[in-house]
Order: C-alpha cells, then sequence, then structure tokens
C-alpha cells in the first residue's frame, strides 16, 4: 500500500549532502552519534543514508509504536550485501525479510530447536561446560597471573553452543582438536567483522561498482568457507545416521544435536528432507547468534562487576546464601539469585549485546507520531542509546545494579531479565522478531557469571586500581569492550570442590 509517493512530513533530523546524505556525519560509533542526534532532534529522527531512508529512536514510547503496535509494518529486514552473502541469500531466520520462508524457519527454530524440552536435554552438557570453565580458570589461576577473560568466556559460549547445535565441543579435554576449532574460530570472527560493518555499497549502488577495499570479494570467500565446513558437518552427521541405521540403532530424541533434528525433518512442499542450504542457514544463524552475544555480554558484566568491588562483594554474599560453599552453582539457584539478576540487567543497560537491534525495515508507508514513514525504511533501534537515554534513567554512566531491584521487572520474586512493560531495556527486543533464544541466553550468561564470582575472587591486574578498569565498546553487530578484560583469579572455595565430579 504507497500512501505517499513524495512524503512532505518526514520526521525531523539534521540536514544533509546530496547523494551521500546523513552518510559522512557516522564516525566509527555510529550508536553515539545516532544517540546525539535524538538528543537534539528528539525521540524520532530521520536521516537520508546514501540512497536509503532510515529513522533512529532512543525511546521507550516510539519503540513500542514500532515493536508492538506496528509490528506488522516492522517486522521484516533490509537484504544488505552481507546478509546476501552470509545468510545464504537471506534464506535463514535472523535476516531474513518477512514472509513465508521467514515463518517456516523461525517455526522450525521455535518448534524443534529451542524448546524447553530440546533445552532441557542439553543441561548435562551445560553442566559440564560449567564446570570445564572453573576448572580452567583455577587451572590459569596458579600461576598467579591475569586471567584473559575474553579467551575463557569465548570458549565458554562457543563449546555450549557448538555442543548443542554439531555435538561438538572445542576448547579443552575431548574436544575435537585444536585445527577444526581454529578454523571455526576464524571463520566466525570473519563473518561477524563482515556483518558489523557498515559497507557503503548497501547505501551508494555506485560504491558496489568501485568496492575501493574489496569487501564483496572478502564477503564472496567467506561464504565459500562456511559453506565448506558447514558441509563437512552434515557430512559427517549423514555418515553417523547410515552407520546407525546399518546396525539397526535408533534415533534416541534425548541425544540428538540440532543437525540430527533438522536432518530428521520433512523439507517443504512435500520434499522428505530439508535442503541442505536451509539447514547450512539455520545452524549458522544460531552459532552466529548464540555465541557473541553471550560471550560479550559476560566480559562486560565481568569488567564492571570487578570495577566496583562493592558489587562484587554483594554478588558473593548471595551466592554464599544461596550455594554456600561447599558445591560449584546448578542450573536451578540461577532463579533466587536476584542481585546477580539485577547485574545482568544493568550490563544490559550500559552494553546491550548489539548496539542496535538487528536492522528492522518498514513493509509499506505508514505514519509515526503523525509523520510520514516510506516503505523500505531502515529502522536503528538504538538500544545503547535507551539505556542512556537521560529522560528515563539517572546517572546514566553509573553501574548500579540495585536500580533495577524494584523496578516492573520483578516477577513472581523473580528479578525478569527482559524489556518489561516500561521498554526501559530491551536485551532481547519484543514483537515478531524478538529473539528466540532469550532462555538459553538467560542461562548461558546467568551461569557463567554465577560460577565465576562464586568460586574465584577477582581483581585487576597487578598494580592497577579497580577504578581504570576501561569500558571503551567497539561497534559492530555486537558491541564488545575495545580490550580483552584480563583479571586476577584467587579460589576462594574449599580445594575439594573444584576436583569434584
Ligand atoms: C545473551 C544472549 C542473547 C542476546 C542478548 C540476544 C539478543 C537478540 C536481539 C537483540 C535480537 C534482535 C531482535 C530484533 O531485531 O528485533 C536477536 C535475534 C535473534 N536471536 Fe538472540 N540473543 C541472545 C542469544 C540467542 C541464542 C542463545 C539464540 C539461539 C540459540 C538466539 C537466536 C536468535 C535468532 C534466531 C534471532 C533472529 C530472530 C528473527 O529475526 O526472527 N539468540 N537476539
Amino acid at each position: 500500500l504507497k500512501l505517499f509517493t513524495n512524503p512532505t512530513n518526514l520526521p525531523p533530523g539534521p540536514p544533509r549532502w546530496p547523494i551521500v546524505g546523513n552518510l559522512l556525519q557516522l564516525t566509527h560509533l555510529p550508536h553515539r552519534d545516532m544517540a546525539a542526534l535524538s538528543r537534539k532532534y528528539g525521540p524520532l529522527v530521520y536521516l537520508k543514508l546514501g540512497s536509503v531512508d532510515a529513522i533512529t529512536t532512543d525511546d521507550p514510547t516510539t519503540i513500542r509504536e514500532i515493536l508492538l503496535q506496528q509490528d506488522d509494518v516492522f517486522a521484516s529486514r533490509p537484504r544488505t550485501l552481507a546478509a546476501v552473502h552470509l545468510a545464504y541469500g537471506c534464506n535463514d531466520v535472523a535476516l531474513a525479510p518477512f514472509g513465508p520462508n521467514w515463518k517456516r524457519m523461525r517455526r522450525i527454530c521455535m518448534e524443534h530447536l529451542l524448546t524447553s524440552k530440546r533445552l532441557e536435554s542439553f543441561s548435562t552438557h551445560r553442566a559440564s561446560e560449567a564446570q570445564h570453565l572453573v576448572r580452567d580458570v583455577w587451572a590459569r589461576a596458579q600461576s598467579g597471573k591475569a586471567v584473559n577473560l575474553r579467551e575463557v568466556l569465548g570458549g565458554f559460549s562457543m563449546n555450549n553452543v557448538t555442543r548443542m547445535l554439531v555435538g561438538k565441543q572445542y576448547f579443552g579435554g575431548g574436544s575435537a582438536g585444536p585445527s577444526e576449532a581454529m578454523e571455526f574460530i576464524h571463520i566466525t570472527h570473519e563473518l561477524f567483522r563482515l556483518l558489523g560493518v557498515i559497507y557503503l555499497g548497501d547505501y551508494l549502488p555506485f560504491w558496489r561498482w568501485v568496492d575501493p577495499h574489496g569487501c564483496e570479494d572478502k564477503m564472496r570467500q567467506v561464504e565459500k568457507q562456511v559453506d565448506e565446513f558447514h558441509s563437512k558437518i552434515i557430512q559427517e552427521h549423514r555418515m553417523e545416521r547410515k552407520r546407525k541405521e546399518a546396525h539397526g540403532e535408533q534415533d534416541d530424541d534425548a541425544n540428538m544435536d540440532f543437525v540430527d533434528v533438522l536432518l530428521s525433518l520433512p523439507g517443504e512442499d512435500g520434499k522428505e528432507h530439508m535442503d541442505d542450504a536451509e539447514i547450512k542457514a539455520l545452524i549458522q544463524d544460531m552459532i552466529a547468534a548464540a555465541t557473541d552475544t553471550s560471550a560479550v555480554t559476560n566480559e562486560w558484566a565481568m569488567a564492571e562487576v570487578i570495577k566496583h568491588p562493592r558489587v562484587l562483594a554483594k554478588v558473593q554474599e548471595e551466592l554464599h546464601t544461596v550455594v554456600g560453599p561447599d558445591r560449584l552453582v546448578l542450573e536451578s539457584d540461577l532463579v533466587h539469585l536476584n542481585y546477580l539478576r539485577c547485574v545482568v540487567r544493568e550490563t544490559f543497560r550500559m552494553h546491550p549485546a548489539g548496539p542496535f537491534l538487528i536492522p528492522h525495515e518498514s513493509l509499506r508507508d505508514t505514519k509515526i507520531h503523525g509523520y510520514d514513514i516510506p516503505a523500505k525504511t531502515r529502522i536503528f533501534i538504538n538500544t545503547h542509546g535507551l539505556g542512556r537515554n537521560t529522560k528515563i534513567w539517572d546517572n546514566v554512566d553509573e553501574f548500579r545494579p540495585e536500580r533495577h531491584w524494584a523496578t516492573d521487572g520483578m516477577m513472581n520474586n523473580r528479578v525478569e531479565i527482559s524489556h518489561g512493560a516500561d521498554f526501559k531495556i530491551l536485551p532481547f527486543s519484543a514483537g515478531k522478531r524478538k529473539c528466540p533464544g532469550a532462555p538459553l541466553g538467560v542461562t548461558l550468561v546467568l551461569m557463567g557469571l554465577a560460577q565465576l564470582f562464586h568460586s574465584f575472587d577477582w581483581a585487576p591486574p597487578e598494580g592497577m586500581d579497580p577504578r581504570d578498569i576501561d569500558t571503551n565498546e567497539v561497534y559492530g553487530m555486537t558491541m564488545p569492550k575495545a580490550h580483552p578484560l584480563m583479571a586476577i583469579a584467587r579460589p576462594r572455595l574449599p580445594a575439594p570442590v573444584y576436583q569434584s565430579k
């Protein structure tokens, strides 16, 4: 439905140049640039990015309008070049435009992969990864040198996710081996880097012809590597299924990883199996969506807590009461750790996993607050800006978990880690495109943190004041700390607890 061919009442925004529009006003931290524009022009800002219409907001009411009231208008995604090359031609879930393909893939996720029953079936794996995490840090702590927490937390997330997806562990004892792990890490990092780039070819058609940095070539190269990696995994799973069939072994539902599950499902239009490309797109999405988000969040939370010894002491006091010194943390403890849950909410406020939601795109012309929003407008929901919006938060640069204690996030005596009714934080988004992996994401984050704060005391590297831990970020699809977090760990539980089975 086309209401306006020539919208006259666009939302306010900064003056723009011919051809490039507002592109040159964005720096290497576009979420901060856009937040500054929101402060200047109000809750809804219009930008022209090359040939693309865009809006940005950091305001709860406007966000609710976009994600809930007008969910059916704004539930699509732009077809960026990175999405085309790195998400199997946008035939995945996360980067797919709104339509029957996205609906089908999302349904497969919800009904077969991310169900509570399926997640429950991996709880033993998660417990063993949690134990592996503690032992890993314990071993590293023996030297008294600072531990690289980015490495440790990255391994924890990656192992949890790949065990569930492809049945393998990539780091530690019985892992798949260093060369396969390195290959996997390398392509995942490269993929993330490319997905995060604001690629000018998406905004200026002529740029694609020139491509001075060879960005599209690089995307094609990574696309090929990713595809080969997934082909190998699917091939291994098929061979294992054949072997089982030959021996008359049944598929045991409780032991199936995600690739097994997808190989067992029928395809579209009565086909016996899903296409390989569909399976690869889904697996790739899960790896990308699950690994970095939880690892980045854990690193930020550790950085803020170690920076604030007062908070660390309170977290440990709670762990002492709920868990006690004689055992490691169990998943069943996590609902009782309300102060730690506040720490995670506060981490999401200050350092959301991604500085923006994945860009949404409008399907047709519409209006917000009386302003014209043309079809195919790209929506930048500024979650980083939302958490630091001075109209809704006091002392925005202060890390203070207590501010979440009595919020509307409190339900059944449990601090909820989600947006709540007031939309003042938005860790997992809302509406049709909200994160389908939120329960798993929350578990991975809480488990990693609870385990590390319970088992160890933490301090910055020798000679550094906690207050000097830096909290600069870099922009990307996710928003990691600029420098890996290094900290000294001192075991605080009786020695046998670290060795117990
Ligand atoms: C702390 C961990 C996580 C955080 C903070 C997080 C956050 C998000 C956010 C903000 C979005 C974008 C929503 C939008 O554009 O409106 C998203 C999408 C998505 N997430 Fe997560 N996520 C996490 C973990 C996971 C996990 C563990 C999985 C699956 C195993 C997952 C699967 C997805 C998928 C498939 C989408 C795309 C949904 C769609 O476009 O329909 N996420 N997530």
